[in-house]
């Protein structure tokens, strides 16, 4: 980018911030141009006190009081005003930076919700971590000094204006100096974009680098990565190093001549000034108001040069936020409501599904998907790995939508659903469970209206995960830590399992949610969700399956192959006619019974699950 193409679209940046906080704006130019305007009303009152009562009374040993006292009550004044201007200026241009910061970091988020899961598997968390935070902030660095810089424009203005009222001859050092200091700053920006650009980017991969090796610290540990990991951390770090060196490098060419520029100023001013004096073409008083002002100057317009030098990485900043915010494929929601209650039809009819990169090419991973999910039934997916069937199950919670053909819910095509039906009919556990940094409880109720302690036990209890609560010191009120490291993989499946259950969903899809309980009380699990009399239950059931005690308490099998649906059937007809079923199930079978040769069972365990199983055929359903 060029330069000019940076200050043009910087300052269409500061315009965003003008519009979005135009009182805080207002307030803080107002208090810049007041200090400003003083700042050279300084000048001329310091010089008028040195012509009217400092060289009098050098020259005449005395002065009259009511001349000192008007001097006094001058600079009293001058001074008084500039401090309300810093307090107005700086009160304002902090509640602006802070309020944009805020309120883009809230847009920034939010949008990240709103985006589709396909969006999200796109960008990396590191850089979305970035997006929220160090590109919000930089976004708005020059704020900070931008209503400062306005009221020194006004200052130069009205510095040349009294300038060439004052002495012709001093105001051409100025008509000199000024655009020498405006110049200066512009190659100042011009030399510190592109490398504060890189900066910022690198700033960016940095914190994805880091993100991902915490993220993986297992598999770094693991598989012995430590070095490697930190070697890749090292190079980007160093890379930052570097980049940030050179920023700084610029700035230390730079501003030593930005600040010596005035002093140039004020010692051209004093020669001139003293000539101009000797020939009586000018006064005392106006040579020490003219090189004053040269003094005071100085530090304004290095205001102009910090907005100058923020906005690359202001720029920077602002169209990786735009990037997120003008990202499109929002989940648009219908408004047809569910009317039924009790377990619902869950039907895929000729799904076809592909996921696409940003230019929405990719291959199909489904095609002509037709099954159903009766009312009240429980089916499994069953297929080897990359078949699709996490696919399907992301469909049937509408975290993604077909590419062709329809799923619906009751007869209704999710997309038309809105959100509150959606959410309030089905309930997806994934594969990997995410438990919140919070209570027990926190995790299970999500704060839902209606969810209580009651039914939270309730839904614990059906997801096998009352036991191993009840036995925390602390109960619901136990705090799990981040991502619940406090509890074990089993634990942490059980209790997402109740956190769908405390829902009271019509339609529970489990893909592949109960890998690490152990097979018992995972088959305790379906079977508690099953009503008593094994003809209806309290919700429709999708699983994705390994095990033959899952797949055997399905009413129905649906087996795929390369996103196709192969057969249909129940376990008994599916042994008999596809005979890659038979293949995977037999395979599945056993890498199990290898598990438990491996690893004891806990008798224990074992015997509270089966117990659970037992309570759970006489419980109350969840939706009861
Ligand atoms: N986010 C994604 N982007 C691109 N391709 C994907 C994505 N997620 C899955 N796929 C591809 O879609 C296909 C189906 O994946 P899916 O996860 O649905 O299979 P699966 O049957 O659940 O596998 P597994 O049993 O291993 O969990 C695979 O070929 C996979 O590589």
């Amino acid at each position: 980018m060029t330069s000019g193409k940076v200050l043009g679209k910087g300052l269409r940046v500061l315009g965003h911030a003008v519009r979005d906080e135009p009182h805080m704006f207002a307030v803080s130019v107002v208090g810049s141009v007041l200090f400003s305007l003083l700042t050279i009303a300084t000048a001329f009152v310091s010089g008028a006190v040195v012509g009217r009562i400092v060289v009098p009374a050098f020259d005449q040993g005395h002065v009259a009081t009511g001349t000192l006292l008007l001097g006094g009550l001058a600079i009293l004044s001058v001074s008084l005003g500039k401090i309300l201007g810093i307090f107005g200026r700086r009160l304002g241009a902090g509640a602006m930076q802070f309020n944009l910061q805020a309120k883009y970091r809230r847009a920034v988020t939010r949008r990240y919700l709103r985006l589709p899961l396909a969006w999200h598997q796109r960008h990396p968390t590191g850089t979305l971590l970035s997006n929220a935070n160090a590109d919000v902030e930089s976004a708005w660095y020059p704020i900070a000094p931008f209503p400062f810089a306005v009221g020194t424009i006004v200052m130069l203005v009205a510095a040349v204006v009294s300038l060439f009222l004052t002495d012709w001859a001093m105001a051409l050092v100025g008509v000199a100096i000024f655009p020498a200091l405006l110049g200066v700053n512009v190659a100042y920006s011009r030399r510190m974009s592109p490398r504060v650009a890189l900066a910022q980017q690198l700033r960016a991969e940095v914190s994805t680098v880091a993100h991902e090796s915490f993220d993986g610290a297992l598999v770094v540990k693991t598989m012995g990565r430590e070095a490697s990991e930190t070697e890749r951390f090292a190079d980007k770090a160093v890379q930052l190093r570097d980049a940030t060196i050179r920023v700084g490098r610029i700035r230390a060419l730079f501003d030593p001549v930005l600040d010596a520029l005035p002093s140039i100023g004020t010692l051209a001013v004093l020669l001139v000034g003293a000539w101009r004096y000797k020939h009586g073409a000018a006064e005392v008083s106006e040579v020490v108001s003219v090189t004053f002002l040269f003094t005071v100057l100085a530090f304004p317009v290095r205001a102009i040069g910090w907005v100058l030098a923020e906005l690359p990485r202001s720029v920077v900043g602002w169209e990786r936020i735009r990037h997120v915010l003008d990202a499109e494929g929002d989940t648009v929601y219908g408004e047809t409501g569910l009317t039924g209650t009790g377990p619902a039809a869950l039907r895929f009819t000729d799904v076809r599904f592909a996921y696409t990169d940003a230019e929405g090419n990719g291959p199909d991973v489904l095609s002509e998907v037709t099954f159903e999910v009766p009312a009240g039934r429980t089916v499994a997916l069953v297929g080897p790995t990359g078949s699709g069937k996490s696919t399907i199950a992301a469909l049937a919670a509408r975290l993604v939508d077909p590419g062709a053909g329809t799923v619906t819910l009751d007869g209704v095509d999710l997309r038309e659903l809105a959100q509150d039906a959606l959410v309030g009919s089905t309930a997806l556990v994934a594969q990997v469970p995410f438990v919140f940094d919070d209570t027990i409880r926190g995790n299970v109720t999500l704060d839902r209206a209606g969810v209580d302690d009651d039914t939270a036990w309730r839904a614990l209890r059906l997801a096998q995960a009352d036991g191993f609560v009840g036995h925390l010191a602390d109960g619901l009120d136990t705090t799990v830590g981040e991502r619940g490291t406090s509890l074990s993989g089993g634990q942490r499946q059980r209790l997402t399992i109740a956190r769908a259950l405390a829902g009271s969903p019509r339609l529970l899809v489990l893909d592949d949610a109960t890998s690490a309980v152990d097979p018992r009380v995972e088959a305790a699990i379906l079977a508690a969700l099953r009503r008593a009399d094994g003809a209806t239950q309290a919700a429709s059931i999708l699983v994705v399956a390994y095990r033959r005690a899952t797949i055997a308490l399905a009413d129905e099998v649906v087996y795929l192959e390369r996103g196709r649906v192969v057969a249909r059937g129940t376990h008994a007809e599916l042994l008999a006619t596809a005979p890659g079923y038979a293949d995977l199930v037999t395979a599945y079978e056993k890498a199990e019974e290898e598990r438990e040769r491996e690893h004891a069972f806990d008798a224990d365990r074992l015997d509270d699950g089966l117990d659970r199983a037992l309570d759970g055929l006489d419980e109350e359903s969840v939706t009861a």
